[in-house]
């Protein structure tokens, strides 16, 4: 009988005045919120999930792939009472079919989801602010306990799943820890400092003006637990892990997008970074052109015009894009996040990517070396010092340097023969003596008198050439700048 119009505004009318004297007031929180994902609405889930008895009459349960724990939350349109500082609280999940789906610059998901928190009116100053405080808090412990980090790719191109996420995740699941990565202890020791001074170094970081990140550049050969560490460093601080695969990514644009969809307490890794993008030592280009030199400040490049192809396979990534990823502006959009780069060839990087301050840390990952060569022999046999002959333990510390064996080699000769311990450790000496005379037939090893390695002599090199070339580095880098700003002008 009633026109729509007046009936909508009836309803309205009513509406307000039923607020009006109700003593309640409630919130919503969407699960999307534009186009952002509401994190405050992933938390409440989880809190609520841990408070939510198996009693209840009606609940979800969920798995996600591979995950080992089940979580409990409310089903569609239920309730659930909770207290917090002695005030009750009602909350009610919220799950409605979106309608038409209007015309959106991507596909929104089909249902809408959210939470109602009902509050008494007059509790509402007393507990929100704290009450949501206390729900993010528990939430991430609730998430540091359940162990299961995540792993993110962005193997999907560029693409984004329903929910507008670039990155597409797994539960991480790598068993590597400090304890069983096989490397020098004191430099074990430094690393893990570092890293519990940067996890709780909050005030320290806003006390000093810095953006709360840290970078770590792991380099060294194929096989002596990069990877493995990286790992260890996610076990270690209950920090999530973002492998970022340079190569699926086209513009820096969209290097910063995935950038600025990474949570914090994150570790954000870039694999093989001489491999991923042409990032190659300006220096190297001993004939370089102004116009190369510039080309790695330069703005992205557009694929197809000619000039991208310096990068190969239309990706247009430039280093200056890498380097604002790493810490221009927009790589404090989060906080407490860890950037690791690995190389296999240090001397293939540019030098603006190895200035101090950028990788605040470079850590040489090495060949097997006697301490780290116990850590194995206990990892995969069970092995404390005084249970191998003293005279073989003497031999092997004699030969282990030499025989530059990874520790991926050693630990593969140690599984191989786990059945057999006495075997495995003789195979095992076998295996160094006999690779350590190759070297040193090969005429591989120099300096043996001073211990020190072809590779370290190498090394030595490359640090002593990369120092010179950061000096010479400043002062190239302003007349880049200042032609950059001529060009503009
Ligand atoms: N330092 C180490 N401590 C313990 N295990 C190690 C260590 N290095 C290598 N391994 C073993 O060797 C395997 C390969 O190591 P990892 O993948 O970490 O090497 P990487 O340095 O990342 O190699 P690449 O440069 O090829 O990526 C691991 O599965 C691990 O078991
Ligand atoms: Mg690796």
């Amino acid at each position: 009988i009633f026109p729509p119009e007046l009936r909508f505004a009836f309803l309205k009318f009513f509406n307000r005045v039923f607020h009006l004297f109700s003593s309640y007031c409630y919130f919503d929180i969407t699960e999307i919120d534009g186009v952002n994902t509401n994190e405050l609405y992933n938390a409440v889930q989880l809190y609520l999930s841990s408070s939510v008895s198996i009693a209840g009459n009606r609940l979800s349960l969920t798995r996600a792939v591979n995950s080992s724990s089940i979580t409990f939350g409310l089903s569609n349109n239920d309730s659930i009472v909770d207290t917090f500082n002695n005030v009750t609280v009602l909350w009610e999940h919220v799950v409605t079919q979106r309608q038409t789906q209007t015309f959106a610059w991507r596909p929104l998901p089909e249902e809408k989801r959210g939470f109602t928190l009902r509050i008494k009116k007059r509790d509402k100053a007393l507990i929100l602010s704290s009450y949501l405080d206390f729900i993010m808090e528990r939430a991430n412990e609730i998430r540091r306990k359940n162990q299961d980090r995540l792993l993110y790719t962005n193997s999907r191109g560029g693409s984004l799943d329903s929910r507008g996420h670039p990155w597409e995740s797994v539960p991480f699941k790598h068993p590597s820890t400090f304890e069983t990565l096989a490397m020098d202890p004191v430099k074990k020791q430094q690393i893990m400092d570092d890293l519990k001074d940067f996890a709780e170094g909050q005030m320290f970081y806003q006390k000093t003006g810095r953006a709360w990140k840290r970078g770590y550049l792991l380099y060294g050969p194929p096989g002596t637990g990069k990877s493995s560490m990286i790992a260890a460093m996610a076990n270690h601080l209950g920090y999530d892990i973002y492998d970022l695969e340079l190569t699926e990514v086209h513009s820096n644009s969209e290097l910063r997008k995935l950038l600025m969809k990474t949570s914090s307490k994150s570790i954000i890794v870039i694999e093989d970074i001489d491999c991923s993008i042409n990032l190659t030592n300006r220096k190297k280009n001993s004939n370089a052109t102004t116009q190369t030199q510039r080309s790695y400040y330069d703005m992205e490049t557009r694929p197809g015009t000619g000039s991208g192809e310096e990068s190969g396979n239309g990706n247009t990534i430039t280093l200056s894009g890498l380097l604002n990823f790493t810490d221009g502006l927009w790589s404090c959009c989060g906080s407490e996040r860890i950037f690791v780069f690995t190389t296999n060839h240090i001397e293939k990087l540019d030098p603006a990517l190895l200035r101090s301050g950028r990788m605040d840390m470079h850590i040489h990952m090495s060949y097997c070396d006697f301490p780290s060569l116990k850590i194995l022999l206990k990892n995969y046999l069970g092995y404390e010092e005084e249970d191998v002959e003293e005279d073989v333990l003497k031999e092997m510390e004699r030969v282990v340097d030499r025989a530059e064996m990874t520790p991926a080699d050693v630990s593969e000769a140690l599984i191989k023969n786990r059945r057999d311990k006495e075997k495995a450790v003789r195979e095992l000496l076998e295996d160094l003596k006999s690779r350590g005379e190759g070297n040193v037939k090969d005429g591989k090893l120099r300096g043996q008198s001073g211990n020190l390695t072809e590779l370290e002599i190498v090394e030595e090199e490359e640090k002593r050439a990369i120092d010179s070339q950061n000096e010479e580095e400043d002062t190239d880098e302003e007349e880049i700048e200042v032609e950059d700003n001529i060009c503009k002008d």
